[in-house]
């Protein structure tokens, strides 16, 4: 990461409300390449909210976002992904009976050229090498077999297959929605690892998720909101749980405003 460089996520200004409900107000997140930042705060504070402006799913009410200082549409999950940005989504998105291969090449499969030029057949094997390359890039040990269905996988292989089909799609920046909820502390961890990965890759990463201590070992960078708004933006290195359940709840200001002269 080099200050130099732009950037590839800065969204700012961001406000979206659901009739009456003002889910975000000046919605600000900045991420550069190969950084880790964890977006944290208590449930309704506005971060799947934050995200879903990032990523096309909701339209915003107003605000911009710039993917290496260039201008994206809004509310449009094609230009999002057109910009480099891949999301994992809670629900995960894969389909159970296709294997971890197809997957990860789910419609965009590889395929043998065809007569006059149409369509061929899916090329299973150069998909199953493709897959093997991505794992072993990501360093990813869990998985033996690529040509399993993903519906025999454990919670945390399914999580890193989602993972790791973001980041072949990502150009820029990978956002992940909860990727530890429900996970034991040794899946939890090859997701973590992944995560690392993903960042030692020079992808930027944004992470939601509410199991701050893991958040802590894995994040460069903490933005917490409250009420839809974000009230800190602080390294990993200079807070501590308390300080983050702190700020989560109101208890506490950022703490770069308290560093600043009155
Ligand atoms: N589609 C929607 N329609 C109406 N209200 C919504 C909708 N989506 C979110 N909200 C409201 O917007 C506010 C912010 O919700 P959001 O899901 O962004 O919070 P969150 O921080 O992601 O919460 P959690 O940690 O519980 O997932 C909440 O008050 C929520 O009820």
């Amino acid at each position: 990461m080099t200050d130099r460089q732009p950037p590839v996520l800065r969204a700012t200004g961001l406000a979206k409300s659901f009739g009456h409900v003002q889910a975000l107000r000046h919605g600000e997140l900045t991420v550069h390449a190969g950084e880790v930042v964890a977006l944290v705060g208590d449930n309704g504070a506005g971060k799947s909210t934050l995200i879903s402006c990032i990523s096309g799913t909701h339209l915003p009410d107003a605000g911009e976002v710039r993917v290496d200082d260039r201008p994206m549409p809004l509310g449009s999950i094609k230009a999002a992904m057109e910009h480099g940005i891949a999301t994992v989504y809670q629900g995960l998105a894969m389909a159970p009976d296709l294997s971890v291969a197809e997957n990860l090449f789910l419609s965009c499969e590889l395929r043998r050229p065809g007569l006059l030029g149409r369509l061929g057949l899916l090329d299973k094997k150069a998909m199953r090498e493709r897959a093997w390359e991505l794992m072993d890039s990501l360093g990813i040990t869990t998985l033996q077999d690529v040509t399993l269905p993903v519906g025999d996988l454990s919670g945390g292989q399914r999580q890193v297959v989602a993972v790791a089909r973001a980041v072949s799609r990502a150009g820029r920046l990978v956002i992940m929605d909860e990727p530890t909820a429900a996970l034991g502390a040794r899946q939890s961890q090859m997701v973590i690892e992944t995560i690392r990965a993903t960042r030692d890759r020079g992808l930027g990463v944004v992470l939601i998720s509410h199991d701050l201590p893991r958040v802590l070992e894995v994040a460069d960078r903490i933005v917490v909101m409250r009420l839809g708004r974000v009230v800190a933006d602080v390294p990993a290195r200079d807070l501590k749980i308390g300080q983050i359940v702190a700020l989560m709840l109101g208890e506490q200001n950022d703490p770069r405003e308290e560093s600043l002269p009155a």
